[in-house]
Protein backbone atom coordinates (compact mmCIF):
# COMPACT_ATOMS: atom_id res chain seq x y z
CA UNK A 1 0.00 0.00 0.00
CA UNK A 2 1.31 3.45 -1.03
CA UNK A 3 1.94 5.72 2.06
CA UNK A 4 -0.86 8.89 0.77
CA UNK A 5 -0.07 11.07 3.79
CA UNK A 6 3.31 11.46 2.29
CA UNK A 7 2.72 11.23 -1.40
CA UNK A 8 0.86 14.04 -1.23
CA UNK A 9 1.85 16.42 0.67
CA UNK A 10 5.74 18.50 1.17
CA UNK A 11 8.24 16.16 1.78
CA UNK A 12 8.28 15.23 5.23
CA UNK A 13 11.69 13.10 6.30
CA UNK A 14 14.91 13.16 5.45
CA UNK A 15 14.56 10.67 2.70
CA UNK A 16 11.84 12.85 1.12
CA UNK A 17 13.65 15.88 1.25
CA UNK A 18 16.56 13.90 -0.64
CA UNK A 19 13.79 12.18 -3.33
CA UNK A 20 12.78 16.05 -3.82
CA UNK A 21 16.39 17.34 -4.07
CA UNK A 22 17.47 14.77 -6.85
CA UNK A 23 14.25 14.89 -8.52
CA UNK A 24 15.01 18.43 -9.05
CA UNK A 25 18.32 18.15 -10.09
CA UNK A 26 17.84 15.14 -12.84
CA UNK A 27 15.42 17.60 -14.12
CA UNK A 28 17.33 20.57 -14.35
CA UNK A 29 19.69 21.34 -17.49
CA UNK A 30 21.90 23.98 -15.49
CA UNK A 31 24.67 22.94 -14.28
CA UNK A 32 25.34 24.88 -11.73
CA UNK A 33 21.75 24.96 -10.19
CA UNK A 34 22.51 20.82 -10.45
CA UNK A 35 25.54 20.86 -8.46
CA UNK A 36 23.94 22.97 -5.62
CA UNK A 37 21.14 20.39 -5.36
CA UNK A 38 24.07 17.96 -5.35
CA UNK A 39 25.56 19.40 -2.76
CA UNK A 40 22.14 19.63 -0.53
CA UNK A 41 21.95 16.37 -1.41
CA UNK A 42 25.16 15.31 0.05
CA UNK A 43 25.16 17.19 3.13
CA UNK A 44 21.52 15.39 4.48
CA UNK A 45 22.72 12.02 3.72
CA UNK A 46 26.46 12.42 4.82
CA UNK A 47 24.94 14.18 8.35
CA UNK A 48 22.56 11.80 9.00
CA UNK A 49 24.00 9.12 10.92
CA UNK A 50 26.67 11.60 12.91
CA UNK A 51 23.43 13.38 14.27
CA UNK A 52 21.50 10.67 15.11
CA UNK A 53 24.70 9.42 16.98
CA UNK A 54 25.18 13.17 18.60
CA UNK A 55 21.54 12.80 19.84
CA UNK A 56 21.55 9.21 21.28
CA UNK A 57 23.41 7.99 24.31
CA UNK A 58 26.74 7.00 23.68
CA UNK A 59 27.22 4.03 24.98
CA UNK A 60 29.33 2.79 27.78
CA UNK A 61 32.88 3.43 28.37
CA UNK A 62 33.92 -0.45 28.35
CA UNK A 63 31.70 -0.37 24.62
CA UNK A 64 33.35 2.48 23.18
CA UNK A 65 36.79 1.00 23.72
CA UNK A 66 35.81 -2.39 22.00
CA UNK A 67 33.94 -0.46 19.16
CA UNK A 68 37.40 1.41 18.43
CA UNK A 69 39.44 -1.68 18.89
CA UNK A 70 37.17 -3.72 16.52
CA UNK A 71 37.29 -0.75 14.48
CA UNK A 72 40.87 -0.38 14.34
CA UNK A 73 41.92 -4.23 14.17
CA UNK A 74 44.10 -5.43 11.54
CA UNK A 75 41.73 -7.74 9.87
CA UNK A 76 43.45 -9.28 6.98
CA UNK A 77 46.35 -9.59 9.14
CA UNK A 78 44.49 -11.56 11.58
CA UNK A 79 43.07 -14.02 8.58
CA UNK A 80 46.50 -14.14 6.99
CA UNK A 81 48.21 -15.17 10.08
CA UNK A 82 44.98 -17.82 10.06
CA UNK A 83 43.75 -16.85 13.42
CA UNK A 84 39.93 -16.31 10.97
CA UNK A 85 38.88 -18.70 8.82
CA UNK A 86 37.68 -15.92 6.78
CA UNK A 87 38.60 -12.27 5.93
CA UNK A 88 36.49 -10.52 8.66
CA UNK A 89 35.92 -6.22 7.97
CA UNK A 90 35.62 -3.41 9.98
CA UNK A 91 32.31 -2.62 8.75
CA UNK A 92 31.03 -6.26 10.52
CA UNK A 93 30.70 -3.95 13.68
CA UNK A 94 27.34 -3.08 13.79
CA UNK A 95 28.57 -0.06 15.82
CA UNK A 96 27.06 2.29 18.98
CA UNK A 97 23.41 3.21 17.72
CA UNK A 98 22.71 -0.17 16.38
CA UNK A 99 24.05 -1.71 19.76
CA UNK A 100 22.07 1.17 21.95
CA UNK A 101 19.10 0.39 19.64
CA UNK A 102 19.15 -3.04 20.29
CA UNK A 103 19.48 -2.82 24.17
CA UNK A 104 16.53 -0.03 24.15
CA UNK A 105 14.39 -2.91 23.07
CA UNK A 106 16.10 -5.66 25.70
CA UNK A 107 15.02 -2.93 27.88
CA UNK A 108 11.57 -2.04 26.67
CA UNK A 109 10.81 -5.65 26.86
CA UNK A 110 11.96 -6.44 29.90
CA UNK A 111 14.24 -9.06 28.29
CA UNK A 112 15.85 -11.76 30.41
CA UNK A 113 17.63 -14.07 28.16
CA UNK A 114 18.56 -12.60 24.33
CA UNK A 115 19.96 -14.47 21.65
CA UNK A 116 22.57 -12.76 19.22
CA UNK A 117 23.35 -14.85 16.19
CA UNK A 118 26.65 -13.28 14.05
CA UNK A 119 28.54 -11.92 16.81
CA UNK A 120 31.84 -10.43 15.52
CA UNK A 121 34.19 -8.61 18.16
CA UNK A 122 30.64 -8.73 20.87
CA UNK A 123 29.87 -4.36 20.99
CA UNK A 124 25.94 -5.30 20.48
CA UNK A 125 26.44 -7.88 22.48
CA UNK A 126 28.18 -6.06 25.51
CA UNK A 127 25.47 -3.10 25.46
CA UNK A 128 22.68 -5.92 25.69
CA UNK A 129 24.34 -7.31 28.44
CA UNK A 130 24.63 -4.24 30.53
CA UNK A 131 21.18 -3.38 29.50
CA UNK A 132 19.88 -6.85 31.46
CA UNK A 133 18.56 -7.77 34.67
CA UNK A 134 22.01 -9.40 37.06
CA UNK A 135 20.24 -12.31 36.36
CA UNK A 136 19.98 -11.95 32.80
CA UNK A 137 22.02 -13.60 29.60
CA UNK A 138 23.04 -12.79 25.91
CA UNK A 139 23.58 -15.92 24.12
CA UNK A 140 25.90 -14.99 21.21
CA UNK A 141 26.80 -17.67 18.06
CA UNK A 142 30.00 -16.62 16.34
CA UNK A 143 31.60 -19.28 14.07
CA UNK A 144 34.98 -17.46 14.32
CA UNK A 145 36.72 -18.86 17.80
CA UNK A 146 38.72 -15.26 17.59
CA UNK A 147 35.66 -13.28 17.92
CA UNK A 148 35.49 -15.04 21.56
CA UNK A 149 39.27 -14.56 22.11
CA UNK A 150 38.80 -10.67 21.42
CA UNK A 151 35.36 -10.22 23.05
CA UNK A 152 36.26 -11.49 26.68
CA UNK A 153 38.45 -9.14 28.39
CA UNK A 154 35.82 -6.16 27.54
CA UNK A 155 33.19 -8.68 29.01
CA UNK A 156 35.23 -9.30 31.82
CA UNK A 157 35.99 -5.21 32.84
CA UNK A 158 32.64 -4.44 32.46
CA UNK A 159 31.65 -7.15 35.01
CA UNK A 160 29.36 -8.48 32.74
CA UNK A 161 30.83 -11.95 31.82
CA UNK A 162 28.68 -14.09 33.61
CA UNK A 163 25.61 -12.56 31.45
CA UNK A 164 27.22 -13.57 28.21
CA UNK A 165 27.84 -16.78 26.87
CA UNK A 166 29.14 -17.34 23.94
CA UNK A 167 29.02 -20.30 21.61
CA UNK A 168 30.93 -21.01 18.61
CA UNK A 169 30.47 -22.45 15.96
CA UNK A 170 28.16 -22.49 13.23
CA UNK A 171 25.01 -20.64 13.94
CA UNK A 172 22.37 -23.24 12.87
CA UNK A 173 24.12 -25.63 14.77
CA UNK A 174 24.29 -23.22 18.01
CA UNK A 175 20.67 -22.64 17.86
CA UNK A 176 19.88 -26.15 17.28
CA UNK A 177 22.21 -26.64 20.84
CA UNK A 178 20.76 -24.09 22.78
CA UNK A 179 17.18 -25.59 21.72
CA UNK A 180 18.09 -28.64 23.06
CA UNK A 181 19.42 -27.48 26.15
CA UNK A 182 15.46 -25.81 26.60
CA UNK A 183 16.52 -22.19 26.19
CA UNK A 184 14.32 -19.94 25.13
CA UNK A 185 14.78 -16.20 24.14
CA UNK A 186 12.82 -12.78 24.84
CA UNK A 187 14.78 -11.65 22.09
CA UNK A 188 16.89 -12.78 19.18
CA UNK A 189 18.98 -10.64 17.10
CA UNK A 190 19.49 -11.79 13.56
CA UNK A 191 23.07 -10.59 12.19
CA UNK A 192 25.24 -13.24 10.87
CA UNK A 193 25.85 -14.27 7.13
CA UNK A 194 22.80 -13.49 5.30
CA UNK A 195 21.89 -15.99 3.29
CA UNK A 196 21.64 -18.00 6.55
CA UNK A 197 18.75 -15.75 7.59
CA UNK A 198 15.89 -17.94 6.18
CA UNK A 199 16.72 -20.75 8.01
CA UNK A 200 17.84 -19.19 11.61
CA UNK A 201 14.34 -17.62 11.39
CA UNK A 202 12.69 -21.09 10.68
CA UNK A 203 14.78 -22.30 13.36
CA UNK A 204 13.05 -19.62 16.00
CA UNK A 205 10.08 -20.05 14.67
CA UNK A 206 9.46 -23.87 14.03
CA UNK A 207 10.91 -24.76 17.34
CA UNK A 208 8.85 -22.56 19.63
CA UNK A 209 12.42 -20.09 20.37
CA UNK A 210 11.24 -17.13 21.15
CA UNK A 211 8.76 -17.05 23.87
CA UNK A 212 5.08 -15.38 23.56
CA UNK A 213 5.42 -11.57 23.34
CA UNK A 214 9.41 -11.47 22.41
CA UNK A 215 11.03 -10.28 19.29
CA UNK A 216 13.50 -11.23 16.28
CA UNK A 217 15.13 -8.60 15.24
CA UNK A 218 16.77 -8.68 11.70
CA UNK A 219 19.51 -6.52 10.56
CA UNK A 220 20.63 -5.54 7.36
CA UNK A 221 17.22 -5.81 5.50
CA UNK A 222 17.82 -3.06 3.22
CA UNK A 223 21.31 -4.59 2.17
CA UNK A 224 22.46 -1.38 1.08
CA UNK A 225 19.01 -0.15 -0.90
CA UNK A 226 20.10 -3.41 -3.23
CA UNK A 227 17.06 -5.28 -2.19
CA UNK A 228 14.48 -3.16 -4.22
CA UNK A 229 16.90 -1.47 -6.37
CA UNK A 230 19.80 -3.85 -7.73
CA UNK A 231 20.64 -1.34 -10.15
CA UNK A 232 21.32 -4.14 -12.71
CA UNK A 233 23.61 -6.33 -10.44
CA UNK A 234 23.32 -10.15 -10.17
CA UNK A 235 23.59 -9.96 -5.89
CA UNK A 236 23.18 -12.89 -3.96
CA UNK A 237 23.05 -11.32 -0.57
CA UNK A 238 20.46 -9.09 -2.16
CA UNK A 239 18.35 -11.68 -3.33
CA UNK A 240 18.94 -13.61 0.14
CA UNK A 241 17.47 -10.75 2.07
CA UNK A 242 14.93 -10.31 -0.42
CA UNK A 243 13.46 -13.78 -0.26
CA UNK A 244 13.75 -13.36 3.80
CA UNK A 245 11.84 -10.31 3.70
CA UNK A 246 9.55 -11.94 1.72
CA UNK A 247 8.91 -15.08 3.81
CA UNK A 248 8.22 -13.28 6.51
CA UNK A 249 6.36 -10.49 5.20
CA UNK A 250 3.65 -13.62 4.31
CA UNK A 251 4.41 -15.35 6.98
CA UNK A 252 0.66 -15.42 9.23
CA UNK A 253 2.23 -16.64 12.33
CA UNK A 254 4.17 -12.93 12.63
CA UNK A 255 3.88 -8.72 12.45
CA UNK A 256 6.49 -7.16 11.05
CA UNK A 257 7.62 -3.81 10.96
CA UNK A 258 10.79 -2.63 8.74
CA UNK A 259 12.80 0.15 9.91
CA UNK A 260 15.39 2.68 7.20
CA UNK A 261 17.55 2.56 10.32
CA UNK A 262 21.13 2.17 9.56
CA UNK A 263 20.77 -0.89 6.75
CA UNK A 264 17.52 -1.77 7.48
CA UNK A 265 16.26 -3.00 10.79
CA UNK A 266 13.25 -5.44 10.83
CA UNK A 267 11.10 -6.20 14.02
CA UNK A 268 9.47 -9.08 13.90
CA UNK A 269 6.48 -10.85 16.66
CA UNK A 270 4.96 -13.30 16.72
CA UNK A 271 1.07 -13.15 16.24
CA UNK A 272 -1.51 -14.76 19.27
CA UNK A 273 -4.51 -16.65 18.21
CA UNK A 274 -7.14 -13.20 17.72
CA UNK A 275 -9.89 -16.13 15.96
CA UNK A 276 -13.15 -15.95 17.02
CA UNK A 277 -12.61 -19.73 18.73
CA UNK A 278 -9.74 -18.76 20.35
CA UNK A 279 -11.10 -17.98 24.47
CA UNK A 280 -9.36 -16.47 27.79
CA UNK A 281 -7.32 -19.59 28.35
CA UNK A 282 -5.39 -18.96 24.55
CA UNK A 283 -5.68 -15.08 24.41
CA UNK A 284 -5.59 -14.14 28.22
CA UNK A 285 -8.31 -13.09 30.36
CA UNK A 286 -9.41 -9.71 28.19
CA UNK A 287 -7.18 -10.67 25.82
CA UNK A 288 -4.27 -8.97 28.34
CA UNK A 289 -1.08 -11.15 28.74
CA UNK A 290 -0.33 -12.13 32.21
CA UNK A 291 2.70 -10.41 32.27
CA UNK A 292 0.29 -7.32 31.65
CA UNK A 293 -2.43 -7.86 33.80
CA UNK A 294 0.29 -7.50 36.47
CA UNK A 295 1.18 -3.80 35.18
CA UNK A 296 -0.25 -1.37 37.43
CA UNK A 297 -0.37 1.70 35.07
CA UNK A 298 -3.54 4.27 35.90
CA UNK A 299 -3.65 3.20 39.79
CA UNK A 300 -3.18 5.04 42.53
CA UNK A 301 -1.57 3.31 45.80
CA UNK A 302 -1.62 4.16 49.16
CA UNK A 303 0.92 2.61 51.26
CA UNK A 304 0.62 3.29 55.11
CA UNK A 305 4.45 2.87 57.39
CA UNK A 306 5.83 3.78 54.13
CA UNK A 307 8.81 5.87 55.29
CA UNK A 308 11.24 3.07 56.19
CA UNK A 309 11.36 -0.74 55.83
CA UNK A 310 9.09 -3.28 54.38
CA UNK A 311 6.47 -0.77 53.49
CA UNK A 312 9.19 1.88 51.94
CA UNK A 313 10.00 -1.60 49.57
CA UNK A 314 6.24 -2.08 48.71
CA UNK A 315 5.79 1.53 47.58
CA UNK A 316 8.77 1.21 45.24
CA UNK A 317 7.59 -2.09 44.02
CA UNK A 318 4.19 -0.69 43.16
CA UNK A 319 5.92 2.75 41.64
CA UNK A 320 7.44 0.62 39.44
CA UNK A 321 4.88 -1.50 38.56
CA UNK A 322 2.83 1.76 36.93
CA UNK A 323 1.26 3.16 40.07
CA UNK A 324 1.02 6.58 41.34
CA UNK A 325 1.85 6.23 44.39
CA UNK A 326 0.89 8.01 48.31
CA UNK A 327 3.65 7.53 50.94
CA UNK A 328 2.05 7.89 53.91
CA UNK A 329 3.84 7.26 57.51
CA UNK A 330 3.77 8.94 61.10
CA UNK A 331 7.15 10.32 60.30
CA UNK A 332 6.98 13.35 57.45
CA UNK A 333 10.25 13.39 57.17
CA UNK A 334 10.78 10.08 56.58
CA UNK A 335 7.63 9.66 53.87
CA UNK A 336 8.93 12.66 51.82
CA UNK A 337 12.28 11.14 51.38
CA UNK A 338 10.92 8.39 50.27
CA UNK A 339 8.45 10.20 47.69
CA UNK A 340 11.12 12.11 46.47
CA UNK A 341 13.05 8.81 45.45
CA UNK A 342 9.99 7.67 43.89
CA UNK A 343 10.19 10.87 42.08
CA UNK A 344 13.50 10.61 40.95
CA UNK A 345 12.39 7.30 39.14
CA UNK A 346 10.44 8.96 37.39
CA UNK A 347 7.07 7.46 39.53
CA UNK A 348 4.14 10.13 40.42
CA UNK A 349 4.82 10.36 44.10
CA UNK A 350 3.29 12.35 47.19
CA UNK A 351 4.14 12.30 50.81
CA UNK A 352 1.25 12.47 53.40
CA UNK A 353 2.15 12.55 57.02
CA UNK A 354 -0.55 10.47 59.17
CA UNK A 355 -1.08 8.89 62.34
CA UNK A 356 -3.35 6.14 61.34
CA UNK A 357 -4.28 5.68 65.39
CA UNK A 358 -7.19 8.06 64.85
CA UNK A 359 -10.13 7.51 62.40
CA UNK A 360 -10.31 11.03 61.69
CA UNK A 361 -6.48 10.83 60.22
CA UNK A 362 -7.31 7.77 58.63
CA UNK A 363 -10.28 9.91 56.53
CA UNK A 364 -7.85 12.97 55.78
CA UNK A 365 -5.29 10.82 54.39
CA UNK A 366 -7.76 8.73 52.26
CA UNK A 367 -9.38 12.56 51.00
CA UNK A 368 -6.02 13.40 50.16
CA UNK A 369 -4.83 10.51 47.71
CA UNK A 370 -8.87 10.95 46.40
CA UNK A 371 -7.73 14.69 46.10
CA UNK A 372 -4.26 14.51 44.86
CA UNK A 373 -4.17 11.30 42.72
CA UNK A 374 -7.54 11.49 41.67
CA UNK A 375 -8.69 8.02 43.28
CA UNK A 376 -7.58 5.28 45.26
CA UNK A 377 -7.30 1.50 43.62
CA UNK A 378 -4.94 0.02 45.82
CA UNK A 379 -4.31 0.64 49.53
CA UNK A 380 -1.39 -1.16 51.77
CA UNK A 381 -1.94 -1.33 55.46
CA UNK A 382 1.49 -2.07 56.67
CA UNK A 383 2.11 0.46 59.58
CA UNK A 384 2.89 -1.19 62.64
CA UNK A 385 4.66 -1.71 65.89
CA UNK A 386 6.42 -4.69 67.86
CA UNK A 387 7.30 -4.31 71.33
CA UNK A 388 9.41 -7.05 73.14
CA UNK A 389 8.06 -8.58 76.26
CA UNK A 390 7.37 -11.94 78.24
CA UNK A 391 4.06 -12.28 78.61
CA UNK A 392 4.01 -12.06 82.46
CA UNK A 393 5.92 -8.40 82.17
CA UNK A 394 4.06 -6.89 79.27
CA UNK A 395 2.67 -3.64 80.74
CA UNK A 396 -0.94 -2.34 80.04
CA UNK A 397 0.06 0.68 77.99
CA UNK A 398 2.20 -1.65 75.68
CA UNK A 399 -0.24 -3.95 74.55
CA UNK A 400 -2.76 -0.94 74.16
CA UNK A 401 -0.10 1.02 71.98
CA UNK A 402 0.41 -1.94 69.60
CA UNK A 403 -3.33 -2.68 69.23
CA UNK A 404 -4.01 0.83 68.56
CA UNK A 405 -2.02 0.64 65.62
CA UNK A 406 -1.38 -2.73 64.38
CA UNK A 407 -5.26 -3.67 64.84
CA UNK A 408 -7.54 -0.77 65.33
CA UNK A 409 -5.13 1.55 63.35
CA UNK A 410 -5.70 -1.23 60.14
CA UNK A 411 -9.18 -1.64 60.50
CA UNK A 412 -9.34 2.20 60.64
CA UNK A 413 -7.55 2.36 57.90
CA UNK A 414 -9.71 -0.18 55.93
CA UNK A 415 -12.96 1.38 56.85
CA UNK A 416 -11.74 4.66 55.23
CA UNK A 417 -10.44 2.63 52.04
CA UNK A 418 -13.04 0.84 52.24
CA UNK A 419 -15.93 3.81 52.12
CA UNK A 420 -14.09 5.26 49.09
CA UNK A 421 -13.99 1.88 47.30
CA UNK A 422 -17.19 0.55 47.63
CA UNK A 423 -18.50 3.53 46.06
CA UNK A 424 -16.73 2.84 43.58
CA UNK A 425 -17.54 -0.42 43.19
CA UNK A 426 -13.69 -1.40 43.12
CA UNK A 427 -10.28 -1.21 45.28
CA UNK A 428 -7.62 -3.94 46.46
CA UNK A 429 -6.89 -3.67 50.22
CA UNK A 430 -3.37 -5.31 51.41
CA UNK A 431 -2.89 -5.86 55.46
CA UNK A 432 0.83 -6.53 56.19
CA UNK A 433 -0.07 -9.38 58.97
CA UNK A 434 2.85 -11.47 60.03
CA UNK A 435 3.96 -15.29 59.89
CA UNK A 436 3.40 -14.04 63.96
CA UNK A 437 -0.46 -14.85 63.16
CA UNK A 438 0.44 -18.64 62.69
CA UNK A 439 3.43 -19.66 64.93
CA UNK A 440 4.59 -18.09 67.87
CA UNK A 441 8.06 -16.71 66.91
CA UNK A 442 11.15 -17.17 69.00
CA UNK A 443 13.07 -16.91 71.52
CA UNK A 444 12.06 -13.00 71.46
CA UNK A 445 9.14 -12.63 73.36
CA UNK A 446 5.98 -10.30 71.70
CA UNK A 447 2.90 -11.72 72.87
CA UNK A 448 1.05 -8.55 71.98
CA UNK A 449 2.16 -7.64 68.73
CA UNK A 450 1.11 -11.99 68.08
CA UNK A 451 -2.24 -11.11 69.00
CA UNK A 452 -2.62 -8.13 66.98
CA UNK A 453 -1.25 -9.49 63.78
CA UNK A 454 -3.54 -12.71 64.16
CA UNK A 455 -6.26 -10.32 64.51
CA UNK A 456 -5.14 -8.47 61.33
CA UNK A 457 -6.26 -12.04 59.38
CA UNK A 458 -9.59 -12.14 61.07
CA UNK A 459 -10.19 -8.87 60.01
CA UNK A 460 -9.21 -9.26 56.29
CA UNK A 461 -10.64 -12.37 56.28
CA UNK A 462 -14.24 -10.83 57.39
CA UNK A 463 -14.13 -7.61 54.93
CA UNK A 464 -12.81 -10.21 52.22
CA UNK A 465 -16.09 -12.01 52.80
CA UNK A 466 -18.31 -8.77 53.50
CA UNK A 467 -17.19 -6.67 50.62
CA UNK A 468 -16.60 -9.90 47.85
CA UNK A 469 -19.49 -9.11 46.21
CA UNK A 470 -19.20 -5.80 45.76
CA UNK A 471 -15.82 -5.29 44.10
CA UNK A 472 -13.18 -5.08 46.74
CA UNK A 473 -10.85 -7.72 47.33
CA UNK A 474 -8.99 -7.83 51.11
CA UNK A 475 -6.45 -9.43 51.71
CA UNK A 476 -3.00 -9.75 53.86
CA UNK A 477 0.11 -11.24 52.96
CA UNK A 478 2.65 -12.68 56.44
CA UNK A 479 6.05 -11.74 55.54
CA UNK A 480 8.79 -14.29 57.41
CA UNK A 481 11.39 -11.85 58.68
CA UNK A 482 12.05 -8.97 56.60
CA UNK A 483 15.67 -7.53 55.33
CA UNK A 484 15.19 -4.18 57.17
CA UNK A 485 17.61 -2.13 58.65
CA UNK A 486 16.64 -2.22 61.92
CA UNK A 487 17.50 -6.33 61.10
CA UNK A 488 20.74 -5.28 59.60
CA UNK A 489 21.30 -3.42 62.73
CA UNK A 490 24.17 -4.06 65.27
CA UNK A 491 21.98 -5.21 68.56
CA UNK A 492 19.67 -7.49 66.31
CA UNK A 493 22.25 -9.14 64.28
CA UNK A 494 22.98 -12.37 66.83
CA UNK A 495 18.90 -12.75 67.08
CA UNK A 496 18.81 -12.57 63.18
CA UNK A 497 21.78 -15.51 62.86
CA UNK A 498 19.51 -17.28 65.30
CA UNK A 499 16.57 -16.64 62.71
CA UNK A 500 17.98 -17.41 59.85
CA UNK A 501 18.53 -20.99 61.20
CA UNK A 502 14.89 -21.05 61.74
CA UNK A 503 14.28 -20.56 58.14
CA UNK A 504 14.32 -24.02 55.69
CA UNK A 505 15.31 -21.30 52.29
CA UNK A 506 17.94 -20.06 54.72
CA UNK A 507 17.42 -15.86 53.90
CA UNK A 508 15.25 -13.57 54.79
CA UNK A 509 11.59 -12.88 53.26
CA UNK A 510 10.50 -11.43 50.19
CA UNK A 511 7.16 -9.58 49.48
CA UNK A 512 4.51 -10.71 46.15
CA UNK A 513 2.90 -7.19 46.97
CA UNK A 514 2.39 -6.53 42.89
CA UNK A 515 0.82 -9.61 42.18
CA UNK A 516 -1.37 -8.71 45.50
CA UNK A 517 -2.07 -5.54 44.30
CA UNK A 518 -2.82 -6.28 40.23
CA UNK A 519 -5.56 -8.22 38.45
CA UNK A 520 -3.56 -11.44 38.44
CA UNK A 521 -5.33 -11.65 41.87
CA UNK A 522 -8.64 -10.56 40.95
CA UNK A 523 -10.12 -13.91 42.17
CA UNK A 524 -7.99 -13.85 45.76
CA UNK A 525 -9.75 -12.64 48.71
CA UNK A 526 -9.75 -13.22 52.59
CA UNK A 527 -6.44 -14.69 52.19
CA UNK A 528 -3.24 -14.69 53.88
CA UNK A 529 -0.72 -15.24 51.98
CA UNK A 530 2.58 -16.51 53.31
CA UNK A 531 6.10 -15.79 52.56
CA UNK A 532 8.22 -16.68 54.89
CA UNK A 533 10.73 -19.26 53.04
CA UNK A 534 8.95 -22.10 54.96
CA UNK A 535 9.38 -20.89 58.26
CA UNK A 536 6.21 -22.04 59.51
CA UNK A 537 6.91 -25.39 58.07
CA UNK A 538 9.58 -25.88 61.07
C1 LIG B 1 27.75 -8.47 10.79
S1 LIG B 1 28.76 -9.37 11.83
C2 LIG B 1 27.94 -9.31 13.34
C3 LIG B 1 27.99 -7.99 13.99
C4 LIG B 1 27.54 -8.00 15.43
N1 LIG B 1 26.24 -8.56 15.59
C5 LIG B 1 27.56 -6.59 15.97
O1 LIG B 1 26.49 -6.15 16.48
O2 LIG B 1 28.58 -5.92 15.91
C6 LIG B 1 28.51 -11.01 11.33
C7 LIG B 1 29.22 -12.05 12.17
O3 LIG B 1 28.62 -13.29 11.88
C8 LIG B 1 29.60 -14.29 11.89
N2 LIG B 1 29.11 -15.39 11.08
C9 LIG B 1 29.05 -15.51 9.74
N3 LIG B 1 28.53 -16.67 9.37
C10 LIG B 1 28.22 -17.33 10.50
C11 LIG B 1 27.65 -18.59 10.77
N4 LIG B 1 27.26 -19.41 9.81
N5 LIG B 1 27.49 -18.94 12.06
C12 LIG B 1 27.87 -18.11 13.06
N6 LIG B 1 28.42 -16.92 12.85
C13 LIG B 1 28.59 -16.52 11.59
C14 LIG B 1 30.82 -13.61 11.31
O4 LIG B 1 31.98 -14.28 11.69
C15 LIG B 1 30.69 -12.21 11.86
O5 LIG B 1 31.46 -12.09 13.03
Amino acid sequence: MENGVHKTGQPDTPVEVLVDVLGKALQSSDIHEVKGLLENAYKLAHGLDPYLDAISTPPSEVCQELIHASLDHDWAEAHNQGKTQFLQKRECCAGALEGQLIATLCKLASAKTVLEVGMFTGTTTLAVAQALPHDGKVYALEIEDYMREFAQPYFQRAGVSDRVEVVVGPASKGIAQLAARGNRFDLAFLDADKTGYLGYYNQLMDLNLIVPGGAIIVDNTLMKGRTYYPGGVKDELADAIREFNEVVRKDARVDVVALPFRDGVSIITRRRDASAEADDVITGTAHSRILQRLKLNGKVALITGAGQGIGRAFAHALGEAGAAVAVADINGDAAERVAAELAAKGVRAIAITADVTQAKECQRMVDTVVERLGALDIAVNNAGVNFNNAAEDTPENEWDTTFSLNTKGLFLCCQAEGRHMLARGRGRIINTASMASLLVPHPQKQIAYNASKAAVVKITQTLGAEWAGRGLTVNCMSPGIVNTALIQSEALRPLAKEWLQQIPMGRLAEAAIVFMASDASSYMTGHNLVLDGGHTLW
